[in-house]
């Protein structure tokens, strides 16, 4: 059996379906402790992190992933308040961002494999209406760059290029290849 280390139920979500027999264990990271150069190496760096925390517990292999909002190089995190985000989202308003996820493969406290995987978001104009709206639904507090493109966050995006559940927190088809070929996945006959 493999284990997800992720409290995210977007995770969990986008690994249901794929056929891989798993459990979640969360890693629970203080992820302010790691720092990075750039939103690249900070995202391997914090899906490794939270990989090993888990794995020096665990005999299985552990998957773990971590996305972050570039914006002109800068990374943005989860928005701490209310102004925050309004913050966040006047930036990326107008704008296209980049949306990358870390993804790290570990094993008896090892790291196998990291990867990351870039999709780009184009949002259109956000009038103060909207984004008063979407800070009062809640729904940006939990994630990377104040929105959930698989909520009504949606209703920001325009277009985007690249894997979706990427942006939702784990890039589908390269994490079933990565799982694939270590032989956690079961297509079947
Ligand atoms: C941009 C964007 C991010 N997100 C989420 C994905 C991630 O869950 C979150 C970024 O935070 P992460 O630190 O990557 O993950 P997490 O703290 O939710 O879970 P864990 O560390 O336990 O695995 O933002 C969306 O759900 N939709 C989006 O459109």
């Amino acid at each position: 059996m493999m284990v997800l280390a992720s409290k995210s139920p977007r995770r969990k979500e986008i690994l249901d379906k794929l056929p891989v027999d798993y459990r979640v264990i969360s890693s629970d990271m203080d992820e302010k402790k790691i720092t990075a150069d750039n939103p690249v190496k900070l995202s391997k760096k914090l899906a490794e992190a939270k990989g090993l925390k888990v794995s020096n517990n665990s005999k299985e292999y552990v998957l773990a992933a971590d996305t972050v909002v570039s914006f002109n190089g800068v990374t943005l995190g989860k928005p701490t308040n209310s102004e925050h985000c309004r913050d966040m989202l006047m930036k990326l308003s107008a704008n296209k961002h980049q949306v990358i996820t870390g993804v790290s493969l570990c094993l008896n406290g090892d790291v196998v494999y990291t990867f990351h995987v870039i999709t780009w978001v184009y949002f259109r104009p956000l009038s103060n209406s909207l984004i008063n709206w979407y800070i009062s639904t809640k729904e940006p507090f939990d994630k990377a760059g104040g929105y959930g493109i698989q909520g009504k966050g949606g209703v920001f995006v325009e277009k985007l290029e690249g894997c979706f559940y990427n942006v939702m927190g784990l890039p589908l088809s390269r994490t079933a290849e990565l799982l694939g070929h270590h032989g956690l996945i079961d297509w079947g006959k």
